[in-house]
């Protein structure tokens, strides 16, 4: 593809594979996940599926000797559809430099919206700036404040990097992406899988109502318990978000054994 103006080469839509870059007609139309999950034929899942544990153990190695490097971080979630100079941008990129300044790295999805914001927070305040991007079915990549990026094939093999190369999670106005990546850490909190990282809800306005109806429906009918409800804390103050990062730090570092 050349530019109409100065006739140079212009960046093409791409999907990255592993080492792999495919880019306009060898970009196929289904991703990964989608073989894996959404196979109608049962006769594959003998003969295919097999193969594919070994593509999504690379997977796991790629991620792990890649961020096994990394300083303390904080994942931060929230919205791929919000725009520049949204409430939550703003907040997300305060969120991501304060981060950075006290010592974090950033870790986000690597998509567009809050991600982004946060990222560039990260990475304008000279902290370092992670994106752990995924294979979707349309164009996209890695957001250009990223400055270590990886791309998944699998959501699940995702998580894993975001839970375990984190200290806390910040999570900011989002749609069902942001939610399910929200009630993941609840519940890996709640089942004491982790038992190391704060759950941190940004933007009262927003997540006000859940929370009235997480009080009202699910403590009300006995769903969870008054505790469960004390794992997520919630603030619009970016100095405060940070805090309560250090200091769950702190104790932690008092209180953890050697594993
Ligand atoms: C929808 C658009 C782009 C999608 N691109 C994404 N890239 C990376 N990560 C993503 C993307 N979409 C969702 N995620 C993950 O879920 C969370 C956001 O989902 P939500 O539904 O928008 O709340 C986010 O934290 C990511 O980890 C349009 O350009």
């Amino acid at each position: 593809m050349t530019d109409s103006t100065n006739g140079r080469p212009q960046p093409a839509p791409e999907r990255h594979r592993g080492a792999v870059t495919l880019r306009r007609d060898s970009i196929p139309p289904s991703t990964a996940d989608q073989k894996l999950l959404d196979s109608p034929h049962r006769g594959e899942w003998k003969t295919k599926d097999a193969w594919r544990a070994l593509r999504i153990l690379s997977e796991f190695v790629e991620g792990f000797d890649t961020l096994a490097d990394l300083p303390p971080a904080v994942s931060v979630f929230g919205s791929a559809r919000s725009t520049p100079g949204s409430y939550e941008c703003e907040l997300a990129e305060s969120l991501g430099a304060a981060l950075a300044e006290a010592g974090y790295a950033v870790i986000t999805g690597g998509g567009p919206g809050v991600m982004e914001a946060a990222n560039r927070g990260a990475t304008e305040a000279g902290g370092m700036s992670v994106g752990l991007g995924i294979e979707l079915p349309f164009e996209q990549g890695l957001n250009g404040w990223v400055d270590v990026g990886i791309d998944f094939r699998y959501f699940f093999v995702r998580k894993t990097m975001f839970v375990k190369y984190a200290q806390a999670f910040v999570v900011l106005p989002g749609g069902f992406g942001t939610l399910d990546e929200l009630f993941e850490a609840i519940t890996l909190v709640q089942t004491k899988k982790v038992t190391r990282f704060p759950v941190i809800l940004m933007g009262t306005d927003y997540w006000g109502g859940l929370l009235d109806w997480m009080k009202d429906r699910m403590l009300g009918e006995g769903k969870i318990s008054t505790m469960d409800l004390d794992l997520i804390q919630l603030t619009d103050d970016v100095a405060e978000a940070v805090r309560i990062i250090i200091d769950s730090e702190a104790v932690l570092s008092e209180t953890s054994e050697p594993r």
